[in-house]
């Protein structure tokens, strides 16, 4: 494990605001309530300001919640902080940094990104998944109308759903092993959260072995690695045994993968680079799409004239057809403003993902030494009072005619990210969000369950499961 602690200058944080330390502990006790980390972050810095040094244990951490900072980060010092902060579950799962997302910033990440950018995630594969998302919509239909009249937990069998797509888009099928993995990745978002208390202190060395925390980070990896391993054995015999053709014709993101470890391949790749860059589709791709459909549903159940209209329009569109159709999906202009609002007071990765800087730089006037991590809270961007008017009401409207995209230009907006780390799964990731939620309204009409009045929907209830692992793990 890189040391953490190594490397920065202690007098040189002190000097950025924040709350006052605890011997020992730091910052950690202001953290440790029932709120997630980026409701607590963005009421400390309302006392301390949009640039705030938290000391969390032994490990100093930068909060940015201010468009104004978070450019000096993402646009200013992009390269320099395009690194990503080690941590004890991350290099395990990740067979040491092998994958993409956790990648330290070079010409490894490069190569992972460009492959990732152009052939896995590029617009033309995205359309070649096309099937696969009507496939699973239409089991998730069958398996809403089967429980239709009593109440269903939606969030959960959403999630399996964005899973399938996923694994199925990554392996070419659903895997017997779904339950084994699942849990394995709920694990890993906790354990790899880099909020664990063994990467509060990395100085004490025995401290993941007292936690339990090594123990169980080693268990899961062998059991994901184990299903990886299988995965992998059984695209080189396919691949072996079928005719190019035929590879062409049902190609999956392993097989993309697996051709660069042919002797022709410009850029070589490891099986660990292989199994590490399928676990980082599984762990980014299945989570994130369905705590989006989950917020958007939940946000339209409490505004019934948006979920109104926006069923009027899916109904309007697809009702020539009785079915949803992909094609059509131009036309869904209301709904990709209910989605794009969603984003914005729901981001699913609030905090996006830990960068860290690889030198010394200055920013807001601070010297900030090199390793240090940096937390953009993007979800308190995109709630800034100063960027959007009535900031937390959902008003889908209030991007029409707005030139704000999902591209990271606008710093108020950054569900993806932004700047070189930002997500390379957006075309993936939205195309899973609009057909789930236009099938959810075609086909079916929502009330809360049992009386409850929509308006009194719980909120803080709906908490989607990523945002639910969003705090300090002991
Ligand atoms: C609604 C869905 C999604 C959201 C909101 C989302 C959001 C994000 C965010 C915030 C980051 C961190 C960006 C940063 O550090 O600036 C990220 C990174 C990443 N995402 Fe996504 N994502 C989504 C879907 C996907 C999908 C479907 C995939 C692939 C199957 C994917 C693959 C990745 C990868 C590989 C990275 C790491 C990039 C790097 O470090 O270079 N994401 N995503």
């Amino acid at each position: 494990l890189r040391k953490a602690t190594s490397n920065y200058s202690w007098v040189h944080l002190n000097l950025i605001p924040g709350p006052k330390k605890l011997p020992l502990t730091g910052n950690l006790h202001l953290l440790v309530g029932n709120s997630p980390l980026h409701h607590a972050f963005r009421d400390l810095a309302v006392k301390y300001g949009p640039l705030m040094h938290l000391q969390l244990g032994e490990v100093p951490f930068l909060i940015v919640s201010s468009v104004e900072v978070a450019k000096q980060v993402l646009k200013t010092h992009d390269v320099t902080f395009a690194n990503r902060p080690p941590g004890l579950a991350a290099m395990v799962i990740t067979y040491n940094y092998a994958n993409i997302g956790l990648a330290p910033y070079g010409e490894h990440w490069r190569h992972l990104r460009k492959i990732c950018t152009l052939e896995l995630l590029s617009v033309r594969r995205v359309q070649s998944f096309r099937p696969i998302r009507e496939e699973e919509n239409l089991n998730l239909a069958k398996w809403i109308a089967s429980n239709a009249g009593s109440p269903a937990n939606l969030s959960e069998r959403v999630y399996l759903s964005s899973f399938d797509i996923t694994t199925r888009a990554s392996i070419g099928k659903s895997t017997e092993e779904k339950g084994t993995i699942t849990s394995a990745i709920k694990e890993v978002m906790k354990l790899g959260s880099g909020f664990t208390i063994a990467d509060l202190y990395p100085s004490i060395r025995l401290l993941p072995l007292i936690s339990g925390i090594k123990f169980k980070i080693e268990r899961i990896f062998r059991q994901t690695d184990r299903i990886l391993d299988s995965i992998i054995n059984e695209h080189r015999v396919t691949k072996a045994t079928k005719t190019d053709d035929a590879m062409e014709r049902s190609e999956d993101l392993a097989d993309v993968l697996l051709k660069y470890q042919e002797d022709e391949a410009e850029v070589r790749l490891t099986t660990d680079n292989i199994k590490a860059v399928v676990m980082d589709m599984f762990l980014a791709g299945g989570e994130t799409s369905a705590t989006a459909v989950d917020w958007a549903m939940s946000e339209m159940i409490k505004n019934p004239t948006t979920l109104k209209r926006a069923q009027e329009e899916v109904r309007q569109v697809f009702d020539g057809k009785g079915y949803v159709d992909e094609a059509e999906f131009q036309e869904l202009v209301y709904l990709k403003l209910v989605i794009r609002e969603t984003l914005r007071l729901h981001p699913p990765l609030p905090l996006l993902v830990p960068r860290q800087n690889s030198q010394r730089c200055e920013i807001s006037g601070y010297e900030i030494p090199e390793k240090t991590r940096v937390i953009i809270n993007a979800w308190a961007l995109g709630r800034d009072h100063k960027y959007w008017n009535d900031a937390d009401k959902f008003i889908p409207e209030r991007f029409v005619d707005s030139s704000i995209d999902y591209k990271g230009n606008n710093l108020e907006y950054i569900p993806f990210g932004a700047g070189r780390r930002m997500c390379p799964g957006i075309s993936f990731g939205l195309a899973n969000v609009e057909f789930t939620l236009a099938m959810l309204l075609y086909h079916f009409d929502w009330e809360m369950p049992n009386g409850i009045k929509n308006e009194e929907l719980d909120m803080a209830e709906a908490l989607g499961p990523l945002l639910k692992e969003n705090k300090i793990w002991f």
